[in-house]
């Protein structure tokens, strides 16, 4: 593992989150070193949308009793959307459905990827800084291994291609760690495979990876940490081989589970009872 001295990528302290009657997140705290690759499992309903909405400042800590919780990203509480953006690439499922289709979904591969430097999701409101900034859009759809779909538009895409320039999107401004909200969903096998391949070169290469799942296959062998969501809580963590076992997971699936481990990847099976 390679750590750094740098404040923790992410440090949630206590947070709680409430929408009327309901206790979303419940009293959360997670802390994460930048540069130790993560991964955040969980069943549906155990909060790892929600978990991500406060990284994007769409929900902030609810006031508990007398206690208010705390999201510090990067050792900060305090960001800008904007340029909390250029330090945390965010890929998450809600993105993807917007750039699927409609006015957003007409943008060609290239453009989106422009569209990173300022966070817009139209053409027309494309702002960037000429040709250097296009040489680094260019840039960052190679590394995703998606430069040949510069000039094809998102909504001809297919799902698995359209997730590629979303990464590379999320990589213009070289961000000190990319978030991925389950990021094979929709994938066929191969297509999986390939985009599990280029996180593991990503995350070989410095960039910290996010990881928000339920598919234990899309736990790559860079990650080195798992964390278990459940009811809104941490139930458990620790390191990737002793948190993916059969009881754990049995237990935070709720059903009987195996797990198996070939050529590290990651497979689970429903066991008989
Ligand atoms: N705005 C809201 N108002 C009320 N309840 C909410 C709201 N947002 C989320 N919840 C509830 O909070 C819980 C956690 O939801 P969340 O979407 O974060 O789970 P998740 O782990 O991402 O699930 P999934 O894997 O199905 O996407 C769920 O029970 C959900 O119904």
């Amino acid at each position: 593992m390679q750590v750094s001295h740098s404040p923790p990528l992410l440090e949630l302290d206590q947070v709680t989150v409430t929408r009327g009657p309901v206790r979303i997140l419940d009293r959360l705290s997670i802390s994460m070193p930048l540069g130790q690759h993560t991964a955040i499992l969980g069943p549906n309903g155990s909060g790892k949308t929600s978990l991500l909405k406060l990284l994007i400042r769409q929900f902030y800590p609810s006031i508990d009793g007398e206690h208010a919780g705390d999201v510090r990203i990067l050792g900060r509480s305090d960001w800008h959307i904007d340029e909390l953006r250029q330090r945390l690439g965010i890929v998450s499922n809600e993105l993807d459905h917007a750039f699927a289709s409609g006015r957003s979904g007409r943008m060609t591969g290239l453009e989106a990827a422009l569209s990173g430097f300022s966070g817009v999701r139209l053409k027309r409101h494309l702002k960037y800084d000429g040709e250097s900034d296009v040489e680094r859009a260019r840039a960052a759809l190679r590394r995703v291994a998606a430069e040949h779909l510069a000039d094809r538009t998102l909504e001809t895409m297919s799902t698995g291609e359209r997730r590629r320039t979303l990464i590379a999107r999320a990589l213009v401004h070289r961000p000190a760690a990319l978030v991925l909200d389950e990021p094979t969903t929709g994938l066929d096998i191969g297509s999986r495979a390939a985009l599990l391949e280029q996180l593991q070169e990503l995350a070989d290469e410095g960039t910290t990876l996010l990881l928000v799942t339920h598919h234990i296959e899309e736990i790559i062998p860079a990650i080195e940490q798992v964390v278990f969501l459940d009811g809104g809580r941490v139930h458990s963590q620790g390191d990737t081989p002793d948190m993916l076992t059969d009881a754990a997971l049995s237990q935070l699936f709720g059903l009987p589970l195996s797990v198996h481990r070939q050529d590290q990847h990651w497979s689970l099976r429903v066991t008989g009872s």
